[in-house]
């Protein structure tokens, strides 16, 4: 190189390292959180500045995204042997673990304190307490304790709405209250979906998810009850009065849907032990479907709202 010239930069790097950094946040899971966390904003009475509804919506993201890296900082000894997350950025040795904890408590602070601050100490104690409830209740001590870890630590992303509605009225209500057990009810089929492909990842790792102990028929069983109980709480809003036929339409037919897809699970051809002969095509299927679900209810509700304000409905 001549003497005096510049180093040449080396951006690739840069932004690989960058990647890392954003990937330890889980943002492709909270999209799905945050969007739920905007529904409950866009449907409370009352008004925000927009400004402070951005803020409100960036601390959601940030605060899920800390509890997600928080989680990963704990999570990298089992990382390190499952499959699916062997390669992220701690287990894969790109980021020290230190400062992976350091990054997730500083973002965690932060969030927390810039939502009390933009919108109110209600929404900012709720986000607290969302963060704190994933990594304590579901990360450090349900999720490799019981089979039930999803159950009671799915609450933990059940939250959003609830933020966005008080970030909006400073309280709490009895939609948000139903967009929680939508939300609630909805995570074990999700995730039961995705752990009956996932099985192996469970056991080498030794975490006690439902079909390593106790199978995948059991496992099937599960997703269906959920299901059949999720279709009638996704109508809840409609028959209590708290939204239009418009968002009854939607969650009746994804409800219909999610059933559809449930009931594939439980008839999926399957050998004595309860192994899928086909590689778990219907539970990919009904965990693809879930995502789907989740955000055409939550976009339902949106334009249903939407609708009833500008007067085109009711
Ligand atoms: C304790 C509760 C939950 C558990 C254990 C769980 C687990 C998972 C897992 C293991 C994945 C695969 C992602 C990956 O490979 O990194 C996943 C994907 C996903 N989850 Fe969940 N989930 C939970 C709750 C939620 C909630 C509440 C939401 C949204 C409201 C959500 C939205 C998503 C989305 C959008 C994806 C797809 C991400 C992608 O495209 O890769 N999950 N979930
Ligand atoms: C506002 C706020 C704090 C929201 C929290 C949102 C939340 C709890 C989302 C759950 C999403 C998720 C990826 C769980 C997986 O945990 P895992 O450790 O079982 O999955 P992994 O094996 O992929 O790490």
């Amino acid at each position: 190189m001549r003497r005096g010239a510049a180093a040449p930069l080396d951006v690739s790097a840069d932004w690989s390292e960058l990647r890392d950094w954003i990937s330890l946040l889980k943002p492709r899971v909270m999209t799905l959180v945050v969007f739920t966390g905007l529904v409950g904003m866009l449907v409370a009475p009352g008004r925000i500045h927009p400004t402070l509804g951005a803020v409100a919506i960036l601390c959601i993201a940030v605060g899920a995204g800390a509890a997600g890296c928080i989680n990963m900082w704990y999570d990298r000894d089992i990382d390190a042997v499952m499959r699916r997350t062997a390669r992220r950025p701690i287990p894969a040795g790109r980021v020290e673990p230190g400062a992976a904890l350091a990054f997730g408590i500083f973002l965690a602070v932060m969030s927390v304190l810039l939502m009390g601050l933009a919108t109110n100490a209600v929404a900012g104690a709720w986000l607290a307490g969302s963060i704190l409830f994933y990594v304590f209740i579901y990360t450090m001590w349900l999720k490799r304790r019981t089979p039930q870890n999803i159950v009671i630590g799915g609450a933990a992303g059940a939250f959003p709405p609830v933020i966005g509605w008080a970030a909006v009225t400073g309280g709490v209500d009895v939609l948000p209250l139903l967009l929680f057990a939508i939300v609630f009810v909805w995570t074990p089929p999700h995730f039961w979906s995705l752990s009956l492909w996932a099985h192996d990842d469970y056991q080498r790792a030794g975490v006690p998810m439902l079909p390593v102990t106790a199978g995948a028929r059991e496992t099937r069983r599960q997703i269906m009850a959920y299901t059949v109980l999720l279709a009638p709480l996704g109508l809840a809003p409609v028959l209590l009065g708290l939204a239009g036929w418009v968002y009854g339409a939607y969650a009746l037919s994804l409800g219909a849907g999610f059933l559809l897809h449930a009931w594939r699970v439980l008839r999926e051809p399957q050998d004595a032990a309860g192994v899928s002969l086909e590689g778990d095509k219907a539970a990919r299927a009904a965990f693809r479907f879930s995502l789907l679900h989740l955000a055409g209810l939550f976009a339902a509700l949106a334009l249903d709202h939407w609708l009833r304000t500008v007067g085109v409905l009711g």
